[in-house]
């Protein structure tokens, strides 16, 4: 069976190629801004807002290639007052979510869901507990010199593989979940499918 991946994530390719994975890519080309906005109208927790979204986009691409195992995946930055960020917008945007983040806790959540031929068969959401230390205003200027835009497209205004490990006084949870994908979950299903040796 065709594993494909519904996500344009350079992150959650990386890591799969790196953990030794086959297989190919596809945008699932989903307005994720309109589906957030909707699921944050009904009050949607943290936790089911990334799991709906990655099934949205395992869906999307599954009808397209039913005969596939489409894996679909959707991070989610929950503060500890229960709002969440989304990627920032632009470089103002990134400072004052550092800000935001500076000298609390926050979960970085990563859902991912795997769909067969327009249904969805499995699905993980994993936590990580992310403490930032006291950020001043000169470290998170510096701080942006050096990453932005880089982080761009990065839920949280970090890449923890890089200098984003300097906001951090503790990380509870996978390094894999932070980077976007519960990986370990993941390479078990697929091995369960046999598309990963037991
Ligand atoms: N390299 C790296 N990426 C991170 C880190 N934290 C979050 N991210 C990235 C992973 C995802 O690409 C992005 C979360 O946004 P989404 O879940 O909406 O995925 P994205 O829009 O990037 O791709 P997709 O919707 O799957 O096509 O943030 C990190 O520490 N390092």
């Amino acid at each position: 069976m065709r594993l494909v991946l519904a996500s344009k994530s350079a992150s959650r390719r990386a890591m799969l190629t790196a953990a030794g994975v086959v297989f190919e890519s596809a945008s699932a080309s989903v307005d994720e801004e309109a589906a957030k906005a909707a699921l944050r109208a009904d009050g949607v927790a943290p936790r089911d807002l990334a799991d709906a979204l990655a099934e949205l986009k395992a869906l999307r691409v599954s009808h397209r290639d039913p005969e596939a195992l489409v894996l679909g995946s959707d991070s989610v930055v929950a503060l500890e007052d229960g709002s969440m960020l989304d990627k920032p917008a632009d470089r103002a945007e990134a400072a004052d979510h550092l800000r935001r983040l500076s000298g609390k806790r926050h979960e970085l959540i990563s859902a991912a869901v795997m769909a067969i031929d327009g249904k969805p068969v499995w699905r993980v959401v994993d936590r990580a507990k992310m403490h930032v230390r006291p950020l001043s205003e000169n470290f998170i200027e510096a701080y942006l010199d050096l990453e932005w835009p880089g982080i761009s497209g990065c839920v949280g205004c970090y890449r923890i593989e890089g200098p984003g490990a300097q906001l951090f006084t503790r990380i509870e949870g996978s390094q894999f979940t932070v980077l976007g994908l519960p990986l370990l979950p993941v390479l078990d299903y697929l091995r369960v499918r046999g598309i990963l040796a037991s």
